[in-house]
């Protein structure tokens, strides 16, 4: 398995199954693409912005769901393991990815896993065990969610930077040194976190540390 972040704004996302487990897929797509959760059943509870279509799907007529909503992603997620099979087949034949919510170790071809997810602005971690032990994907995001508190504004912060230091007359080595010692710098992340000083203040100034370590 190899971790690729997706764009999904502009597609639709067609998540199978209304249980607690398609409501947390459609929660978390719904953020981003068109979700379409079809089930006879929906657990109470949030589904986010997803539109609910009140249906069983059947071995049949799997084909025709896909091709009603055209997705980019089919999620599996019924506990009828006869219609997720059916599900994958109709996914693979349209060119979609398919997440199988009732299947971990063997995976069909064009499968993507969920993994665990923490974001703070344009910053995400993703953790999976390849499907061996979602508890433990669960505990080790909540261990880190903590550390990245600020992420997202170092991310928007040192960005403008870079498009700064672009427009100045530095080396591309300059420019890597002096980004690199901002990431890095304790007093950026807590001006970033506690809001006590200005951020951009501090990464101004250690900025002018590196340019005087390469005077
Ligand atoms: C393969 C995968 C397919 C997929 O869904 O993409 C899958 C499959 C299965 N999960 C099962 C069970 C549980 N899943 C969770 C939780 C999460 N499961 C998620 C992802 C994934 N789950 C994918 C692999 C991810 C990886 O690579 O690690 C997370 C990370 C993301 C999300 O779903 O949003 C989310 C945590 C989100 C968070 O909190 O951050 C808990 C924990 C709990 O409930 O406390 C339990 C109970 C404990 C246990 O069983 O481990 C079962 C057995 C069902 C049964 O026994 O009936 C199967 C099927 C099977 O094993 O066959
Ligand atoms: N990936 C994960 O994180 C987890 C996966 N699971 C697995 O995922 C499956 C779903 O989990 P839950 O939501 O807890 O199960 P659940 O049994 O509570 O919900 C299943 C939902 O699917 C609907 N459904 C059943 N047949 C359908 C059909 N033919 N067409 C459309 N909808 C149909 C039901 O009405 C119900 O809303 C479970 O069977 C289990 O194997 C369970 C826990 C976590």
């Amino acid at each position: 398995m190899i971790p690729l972040v997706h764009d999904f704004r502009g597609e639709t996302v067609l998540v199978v199954g209304g249980g607690p487990v398609g409501a947390r897929k459609a929660r978390r797509f719904a953020d981003e693409a068109r979700t379409v959760v079809v089930s006879p059943e929906f657990a109470e509870g949030a589904f986010g912005d997803a539109e609910l279509v009140r249906a069983a799907v059947t071995v049949d007529d799997a084909d025709d769901w896909v091709a009603r909503f055209d997705p980019a992603l089919v999620v599996a997620a019924t506990n009828d393991s006869e219609v997720n099979d059916a599900l994958v087949a109709a996914a693979r034949d349209h060119g979609a990815l398919v997440n199988r919510a009732d299947r971990s170790g063997e995976r069909d071809v064009g499968s993507v896993v969920v993994p665990a997810t923490i974001e703070d602005g344009d910053v995400a971690v993703a953790i999976t065990t390849g499907g061996a032990s979602p508890a433990l994907s669960k505990y080790l995001r909540e261990r880190i969610e903590a550390e990245l508190a600020g992420a997202g504004e170092m991310a928007e912060l040192t960005g403008e930077l870079r498009a700064e230091l672009k427009d100045s007359n530095r080396t591309p080595a300059e420019r890597r040194d002096a980004i690199r010692a901002v990431v890095r710098d304790p007093s950026v992340w807590k001006a970033l976190r506690s809001g006590d000083t200005n951020p951009r203040r501090e990464a101004a100034r250690v900025i002018r540390t590196t340019e005087n370590e390469d005077a």
